[in-house]
């Protein structure tokens, strides 16, 4: 489009949320993507994405403007700056790299306030480390209700619509209402192919404990049972003796950490946020299904951490994290990232 600026979006991690990311971004028109890939670059960068999706129909062979399996590096390869950085990868701070060292090259040396980062990633705290490494560079939260796979490379399944949530993350310098701004571009951008629903929501703590009373409880307790999220809602006795007790603790460590009270029905909306027929599998039942590492610190750990320093009890929490972090201990094992002694 001659004569209209054009937004340079880099997004980082094609898998099943970047990749649909990616298409409604590309869709508005106004905007170029980069979409950095790894295990499935070579598919993609030679045949494009086979998208299944509930809300754009089936995208055969779709690519963004340009594929990469590096994140560019802006400075020595002198590129032009991006106007957002969205990070869609798992967020794994026990595994290298961390996504502090994925981000860094994209960012101009001395200059990280023309970029914008966009978090669309489940978990708590997920923007301590950025703020610590980029103090200048404004961090925006994307909250996700997808129900997104990528059950071989390439091949995108979503069977449950892209509703996100977007706000600035809390900032110790920048100013709110540029922060606000950048945030609600973002979204205007985002929805500007009107086929989702994106919306700003300035509330992030808020958004993201709501998301826990899933995140924290149903991913883990799914993975470790080998139930989705339907069958655990069939399977005998499991929501009384497992789900709600540990949704519950989830609920009060909002409360008492974050000053956040969520609504009084939130636990049985959770439970009910899918179909039962959809038999959906959280992301971390799908990570695991693949032997791929699990987000366990951020969706498990950093609840259980703020809720306990803040003094509640979260007796089926603790248990969840340590069964979590002998499942992770079990895929670095596999992956070569343990010695066992003989
Ligand atoms: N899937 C869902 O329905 C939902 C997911 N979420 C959240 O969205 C975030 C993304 O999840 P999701 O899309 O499901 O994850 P996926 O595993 O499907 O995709 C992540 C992608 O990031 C890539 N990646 C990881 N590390 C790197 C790296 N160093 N360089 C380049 N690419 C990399 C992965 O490549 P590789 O294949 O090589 O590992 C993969 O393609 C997570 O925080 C998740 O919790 C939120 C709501 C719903
Ligand atoms: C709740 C859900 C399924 C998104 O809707 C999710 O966040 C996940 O799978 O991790």
């Amino acid at each position: 489009m001659p004569g209209i600026l054009r937004n340079n979006i880099l997004v980082i991690g094609g898998g099943s949320v970047g990749a649909i990311a990616a298409v409604n971004i590309e869709l508005g028109g106004v905007s170029d993507v980069t979409l950095v890939l790894r295990s499935n670059y070579d598919v993609v960068n030679e045949k494009g994405y086979d998208i299944e999706s509930c809300d754009h129909g089936n995208l055969k062979g779709w690519r963004p403007s340009k594929v990469r399996n590096t994140v560019p590096n802006v400075s020595e390869e002198g590129l032009p700056y991006y106007n957002y950085i969205v990070v869609a990868t798992k967020n794994i701070p026990d595994i290298s790299p961390t996504v502090i060292d994925l981000v860094s090259p994209a960012l101009r040396i001395g200059n990280r306030t023309e970029t914008t980062i966009v978090l669309l990633q489940n978990g708590l705290n997920i923007e301590k480390p950025f703020l610590t490494s980029f103090p200048d560079t404004i961090i925006l939260s994307g909250v996700s209700l997808i129900g997104s796979a990528e059950p071989s490379p390439g091949h995108i399944v979503q069977d449950e619509p892209d509703r996100l949530l977007i706000g600035a993350f809390p900032h110790p310098s920048a100013n709110v209402l540029i922060a606000e701004a950048l945030a609600k571009s973002f979204v205007v951008m985002y929805s500007s192919g009107r086929k989702t629903d994106c919306t700003y929501s300035p509330n992030v703590l808020h958004d993201r404990w709501r998301k826990l009373v899933y995140n924290a409880c149903l991913n883990p307790i799914c993975t470790i049972t080998g139930l989705d999220s339907g069958r655990i809602r069939l399977a005998d006795g499991a929501l009384n003796g497992l789900v709600r007790p540990a949704m519950r603790e989830i609920v009060r460590a909002a409360r008492a950490a974050a000053g956040v009270d969520l609504a009084g029905d939130v636990i049985e909306t959770m439970i009910n946020v899918d179909p039962l027929e959809s038999y959906l599998k959280p992301s971390m039942q799908q990570d695991v299904e693949k032997g791929n590492y699990i987000e366990f610190e951020n969706l498990l750990g950093e609840p259980l951490r703020e809720g306990r320093r803040a003094g509640v009890e979260m007796p089926t929490l603790e248990v969840l994290y340590q069964l979590a972090k002998a499942v992770q201990w079990r895929i670095k094992e596999r992956r070569g990232l343990v010695d066992i002694p003989t």
